[in-house]
């Protein structure tokens, strides 16, 4: 397995992360268990950072909390300088709670309910990002009525099919974000906006998928989002002070993926923005981006404990663990890829092909398809590799399994960021109505 951040492989042969050893993190805290490395995450906030920074151009990074959302994460992106992208109520209040800055927050999402609306305009929020024209309105007459002026970027669809699976692709002219530039929804939704008052309307957003390798991609995008506010320019005046190319920059699960360096996919993004903005009479407008993955995702690792395995000679060798879909949905969901080890013990090369499977009552419940293992048996510890992304932030209680507990890793100190889900949290928000109770109590 490639060994990622601070992870490292000791002298006793067991997998260590941030200085603590594997063996010793399952025996404080149990298994299934989320690590994080926080040198890692505050690393690749670094580097987008600097990055932009040698730009000389004018910035803003947000972390794409959907990524990986709780307080501790959202104190760690604060500390390092960055903004924050939020889709929801929820991830806008443990924002909030973290006592993240609320004017660095970007609303996001293809729904915003008049609730969450009033929820981020009475907090202060730092810019709305307008997915279309019936919150366009709704947020208007809202703002209107509280005396306030938001500044929103209006989300357009570009036309851009990213090399990506098709689930998380985004920017193309058949999807639920967002205004399409090709159809003339989004000349039209800029008209609109510009009438109205009670919102300031500061430039443009392009998101065109997730895990991409290339910068084609956010190119063309750049091109056509210049392409376009060259055209309202023209046409009427308006002019952009922000554009933002979203998210999507790829990372390195497999050997089979090789994403750029962070650098380099900020560097063409700021040549294509410098260079398609060059002929505009305004200024250069500032570049915007919302990385999640690549700020947390090879950050994360995911320990179980091997329990029972199911050898069907001539097919393949079942080896269970004791999470599965419930903490990474993403393998049934995308057909992701993953790279693991055995992490309490020290092995030579010699190893066996197994699939590694979860404990739900589903078939599709697998982690990994066919991966060499330094011969799993039980109770040996897994370490997969690369899941601090879109894992605890999509992990769910099927079969009422409790969420894992996350720990944050470094220099040798491991602390909970998030306690692992008690009995007690799973019947928690359980009511059993009164006439139920009684029948219950008569069997008893
Ligand atoms: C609008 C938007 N911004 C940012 C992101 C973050 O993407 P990623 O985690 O691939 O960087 C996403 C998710 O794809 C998104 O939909
Ligand atoms: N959840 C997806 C990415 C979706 C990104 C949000 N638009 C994943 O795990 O890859």
């Amino acid at each position: 397995m490639y060994l990622h951040g601070t992870s490292k492989i000791n002298e006793q042969g067991h997998l260590e992360i941030g200085g603590c050893d594997t063996v010793a993190l399952k025996e404080q805290y149990g298994t299934p268990l989320y690590i994080m490395d926080e040198q890692l995450i505050r690393q690749r906030c670094r580097e987008y950072m600097d990055a932009f920074r040698a730009t000389g151009m004018q910035f803003q990074v947000a972390y794409a909390s959907k990524a990986f959302c709780t307080m501790a994460m959202c104190r760690l992106v604060e500390e390092e300088g960055l903004s924050l992208d939020v889709v929801s109520d929820g991830e806008l209040y443990t924002a909030m709670q973290a006592g993240f800055p609320v004017e660095r927050i970007h609303f996001h999402g293809n729904n915003k309910t008049p609730e969450e609306l009033e929820l981020a305009l009475d907090a202060g929020i730092g810019c709305f990002v307008v997915d279309n024209l019936i919150e366009l309105h709704l947020l208007n007459a809202i703002a209107a009525e509280k005396g306030l002026q938001p500044k929103i970027l209006l989300r357009v669809t570009p036309g851009v099919e990213a090399h990506t699976h098709e689930f998380i692709s985004t920017g193309q002219e058949d999807s639920k974000f967002g205004f399409d530039i090709g159809n003339g929804s989004a000349y039209e939704a800029v008209v609109q906006a510009d009438q109205l008052s009670s919102v300031e309307l500061l430039g443009l957003h392009s998101h065109i998928g997730s895990q991409i390798f290339e910068v084609d991609g956010f190119e063309v995008a750049a091109q056509r989002v210049a392409e376009f506010a060259r055209q309202l320019q023209r046409d009427k005046g308006i002019y952009f002070s922000v554009i933002n190319l979203g998210g999507g920059f790829g990372i390195r699960y497999t050997a089979e993926d090789s994403p750029l360096q962070v650098a380099d996919y900020v560097q063409a993004i700021a040549n294509s923005i410098q260079k398609n903005f060059a002929d505009s009479d305004g200024a250069v407008p500032q570049i915007w981006i919302e990385p999640g993955r690549s700020i947390v995702g090879d950050a994360g690792t995911t320990l179980y404990t091997v329990g029972t395995s199911k050898d069907i000679p001539g097919i393949r060798k079942y080896v269970s663990v004791d999470g599965g879909m419930s903490d990474n949905p993403r393998t049934a969901l995308y057909d992701a890829k993953y790279e693991a080890v055995i992490a309490n013990r020290a092995h030579d090369d010699s190893s066996e092909l197994v699939s590694v499977a979860g404990k739900c009552c589903e078939s599709g419940d697998m982690l990994i398809w066919d991966i060499e293992l330094a011969h799993p048996v039980s109770g040996d510890l897994l370490a997969v590799a690369c899941t601090g992304a879109y894992n605890y932030s999509m992990a769910s209680n099927y079969n009422r399994l409790r969420r894992p507990a996350v720990v944050l890793v470094s220099e040798g100190n491991s602390d909970v960021i998030v306690s692992r889900e008690s009995y007690a949290d799973l019947v928690g928000n359980d009511l059993v109505p009164a006439r139920l109770q009684a029948s219950a109590a008569l069997r008893s």
